[in-house]
């Protein structure tokens, strides 16, 4: 994926797209009462004006002196009045059920699925994106929220051109009010901008505090913290970066307050001055004196329906902020997976092997290559250690193979074919892989093995074989329920130790049958020398199966250099560049950086 930003096609009508989108997974979640709450919106749109007509027709029948209709179109106005308190009531408690089950559980799953589901990994590390699933993920209610205040703003619109209309008929020029509503609008919707702005500005301090407020309450981090007494500087970022989220926010929202105030004097210089004519009129004798009733009436609740409309086209401008970086997330997801659509397929088995071609590559927000002019084939069938100093480029080597991301430069050919024409998905799916940084599933113990074939997450027979894989048959033999048993305390399950989590890892990593790729990144970093060796004994021995069945290239990363003196090929990194390569012996004879550090560290360990 580049890293250019995506353009979101169409300018207010995709709004209105996606407004529409909503509307219809509403419907098809809840039918009866997306339509409630339709007629619901409608009927009270229509029925202060109707109010206002029986009130009129009340007052006239009064003057004319006809009770039977006087009482029957004073009966008409309680009825509409009391509907008005009973469909406000009814809206509400429809809107959080419809807010509450759809935009909390349904647009919860579809932003994972469309948005955290990516394939690929370098959007995690890109705040452009981060900072908008910052934003979408805290207001995903706020979508189907938005949506219904958008149904909210056209009932609105309704009831104040109705309002107007009824006020045209007593005198036109009651109808310069309108200008006067649309001065409060327009400067709200301004304020409304620039929170939207702000909240987005905001969202790397806000994410920055968090994650400084989980690293001191968690565990892991804490323990840390604790020892080198850091909780009080830990403090003070988290307290510095929650300052400057707070005070640009609070900036925002202070300049919205004002245009608002700004807004609301125009408009009730305006009112007052429609009130002032209303009553010269009535001074003068001219109208009925229900014509003056249905005015004033009218003319008081317009000033509810401007306020209303003015607060629903706010609320819809405030959800604009989560509107937009949803479009934004949507258009980035899907030319990801567009360029995924023409994807070729992964072979079914390697004959060649991987190819790398001037391989350059730069971590998405830096502007130093990590790894650059790499030229290296790795052959179907084979091992090859990959190994240099902390920082050398190692890991990010095995993340390009991966597919995580992809290189500024320079081609990864897997049996001939560009890895970047290959469709991701599937690529991975015939990837295994135990990172350095493995990760802890706090699930049942079997399926945190499982996880590793989904299609056989319970297959307990392969993954028992998975686990003698990774040499963890002792570990399981030990826990209290076996396969069945919960891991984490968190969970009141049982908690393990590093190295009994890296050994899930590793089970983890043998549960495919078929990998064309099978990376071990510091498979062995967190064991003790008996198990490391077994470990080593272990996957030597299943790199050699797998590559009879599927040609798999075994990529292990370590930097403890006497592992790997087995390997088929041997690449010695130094700063992102490869700067030998060859068997262990060919390496030794060079007598170059391989040889020289191989030596120091055979001195450590004997030493040692
Ligand atoms: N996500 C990232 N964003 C930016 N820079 C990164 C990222 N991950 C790694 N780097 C940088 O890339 C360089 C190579 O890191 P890498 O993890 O590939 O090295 P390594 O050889 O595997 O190191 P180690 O032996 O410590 O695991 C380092 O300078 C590191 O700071």
């Amino acid at each position: 994926m580049t890293a250019t930003a995506p353009t979101v096609p169409g300018g207010w009508s995709r709004y209105l797209r996606l407004w529409l989108e909503l509307l219809g997974l509403c419907r098809r979640a809840y039918p009866g009462r997306t339509a409630g709450l339709l007629a619901i919106k409608l009927v009270s749109s229509v029925n202060v004006a109707a109010t206002a007509l029986a009130l009129q027709a009340t007052v006239d029948a009064i003057v004319h002196g006809d009770v039977t209709a006087a009482a029957a179109a004073g009966v008409a106005a309680a009825v509409t009045y009391a509907l008005s308190a009973y469909l406000l009531t009814l809206d509400f408690t429809l809107m959080i059920l419809m807010v509450d089950s759809v935009g909390a559980l349904d647009m919860t799953r579809r932003i994972n699925d469309e948005i955290v589901g990516l394939d690929a990994l370098d959007h995690l590390e890109r705040t452009e994106v981060l900072d908008r699933i910052t934003v979408v993920q805290a207001g995903g209610w706020s979508l189907v929220y938005g949506t219904w205040t958008v149904v909210d703003v056209v009932a609105g619109a309704i009831r104040l051109g109705l309002t107007l209309l009824l006020l045209g008929t007593v005198s036109p020029w009651l109808l310069l009010l309108l200008v006067f509503a649309a001065l409060p609008l327009w400067l709200d919707r301004r304020g409304q901008h620039a929170v939207a702005k702000a909240e987005t500005d905001t969202a790397e301090a806000f994410r920055l505090q968090r994650h400084l407020f989980n690293l001191a309450t968690e565990a892991a981090g804490g323990k840390e913290i604790r020892v080198s007494a850091a909780g009080d500087a830990v403090t003070e970022l988290q307290t510095g970066a929650w300052d400057e989220a707070v005070r640009g926010r609070t900036r925002a929202r202070l300049r919205a307050a004002g245009y608002k105030v700004v807004g609301w004097v125009l408009f009730t210089a305006g009112f007052a001055g429609g009130l002032v004519m209303l009553l010269d009129r009535a001074a003068r004798g001219q109208g009925s004196v229900g014509d003056v009733v249905l005015a004033i009436t009218v003319a008081v609740t317009l000033r509810d329906s401007i306020q209303m409309t003015v607060a629903r086209v706010s609320r819809t401008a405030s959800s604009a902020g989560v509107v937009d970086a949803y479009l934004w997330l949507r258009a980035y997801a899907a030319r990801a997976r567009d360029a995924d659509a023409d994807g070729l397929p992964t072979p079914a088995v390697l004959r060649e092997g991987i190819t790398l071609e001037g391989v350059r590559f730069t971590y998405p927000g830096t502007d130093r290559a990590t790894l650059d002019g790499l030229n290296c084939h790795l052959p179907a069938g084979s091992v090859v250690a990959v190994v240099g100093e902390y920082g050398s480029g190692k890991t990010s080597l095995v993340k390009l193979l991966c597919k995580f991301y992809q290189p500024d430069a320079g081609t990864i050919r897997v049996d001939g074919v560009d890895l970047a024409r290959l469709v991701t998905a599937d690529w991975h799916a015939r990837t295994s892989a135990a990172f350095q940084d493995f990760g802890r599933f706090q699930i049942r113990f079997g399926q945190t093995v499982g996880l590793g074939d989904v299609q056989r997450l319970d297959d307990r027979e392969a993954v028992r074989e998975a686990i003698r894989a990774a040499d963890a048959d002792a570990l399981v033999q030990r826990l209290p329920e076996g396969l069945d048993t919960q891991l984490g305390r968190r969970f009141d399950g049982v908690d393990l130790s590093e190295g009994q989590w890296q050994k899930t890892a590793l089970a983890r990593a043998s549960m495919r049958r078929t990998p064309l790729l099978l990376v071990l990144d510091e498979p062995t970093a967190s064991l003790d020398a008996p198990s490391e060796h077994a470990i080593f004994e272990r996957y030597m021995a299943r790199a050699r199966e797998l590559s009879a069945r599927t040609g798999t290239v075994t990529v292990v990363v370590s930097h403890r250099f006497s592992t790997v003196t087995d390997a088929d090929l041997i690449l010695v990194l130094h700063a992102g560049r490869i700067v030998e390569s060859g068997t262990h012996d060919e390496l030794l004879a060079i007598g170059g950086r391989y040889a020289q550090l191989y030596g120091i560290q055979a001195e450590a360990y004997a030493a040692g």
